[in-house]
């Protein structure tokens, strides 16, 4: 359902200079499956996403989404098709909307359910997320950082994605509230089939959520294949170190 077929992206930085942030990557993500991103800091995860979002432009190669270019999508089909969790989400909602105006907003792009049913559905969607209705009522800056994550997955959840990608997307929520919202994902993407890919550095979560996983090193894919392959025999000297990191596994 996606495919990156030698996806290069080099960054033009001042005086000249260029980063090669993204090399020559290739891999398949079918539909309905979880896929995890692992790899260090600068290694082109967030390019990755971004660039499989269709938010910036591959230098070369392609993405395609059902076999059609993701740079042939108008804004509003690529919202119906994907959402994505950033890193910071308060950034991505409007400061001067309080967040039910903001929902609203997201759902009349999508037009993926009947207005008249978007008050029930949001609020059990916030249930769902662990979040009070009262904070529909609130700005983004009026909310903590773990709250605007919550709220971000709520609205992506709400409009019901083919695909969603999550940047580091439960980073700033502390471990139990993390694992709710992981089931609260992954009972979503087992009803709706839709595709997961969960951009993270920590392999745990990677390897309670993700069926298959790529690791990236400087802007290249060292490995991909099913999680449990990569996090119990690992091939590379690079993913063998990340996993020893991680001491809980035996390999
Ligand atoms: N707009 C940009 N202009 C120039 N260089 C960029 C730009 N965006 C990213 N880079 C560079 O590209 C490389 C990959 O960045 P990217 O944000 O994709 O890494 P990452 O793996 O997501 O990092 P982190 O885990 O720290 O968020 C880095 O060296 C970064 O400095």
């Amino acid at each position: 359902m996606i495919e990156l077929k030698h996806v290069t992206k080099i960054f033009k930085q001042g005086l000249g200079q260029t980063q090669i942030a993204l090399d020559n990557v290739s891999f398949d993500i079918p539909q309905g499956t979880i896929m995890g991103i692992a790899g260090n800091s600068g290694c082109g995860k967030s390019t990755l996403a971004r660039v499989m979002m269709g938010l910036i432009p591959p230098t070369s190669g392609s993405v395609l989404l059902d076999g059609k270019a993701v740079s042939s999508y108008s804004r509003k089909e690529r919202s119906q098709s994907i959402q994505m969790i950033f890193q910071h989400p308060a950034q991505s909602f409007d400061p001067k909307m309080m967040f039910e105006h903001s929902l609203m907003e997201a759902l009349k792009v999508s037009q993926r359910i009947d207005r008249d049913k978007f008050n029930a559905a949001i609020r059990e969607m916030l249930s769902q997320v662990d979040l009070s209705e009262t904070l529909l009522h609130r700005y983004p800056h009026e909310v903590s950082g773990g709250e605007a994550q919550r709220m971000a997955i709520a609205r992506a959840l709400l409009l019901k994605p083919k695909i969603m990608v999550m940047d580091e997307g439960t980073s700033m929520l502390d471990v139990s509230v993390q694992a709710k919202l992981f089931d609260v994902l992954t009972t979503a993407q087992k009803r709706t089939g839709m595709t997961m890919i969960l951009i993270s550095h920590d392999l745990e979560v990677i390897s309670k959520t993700c069926q298959t996983l790529a690791v990236i090193y400087c802007g290249s894919v060292v490995e991909q294949g099913t999680t449990e392959q990569l996090l119990t025999r690992p091939k590379t000297a690079y993913v063998k170190k990340l996993v020893e990191e991680f001491a809980f596994f035996d390999i």
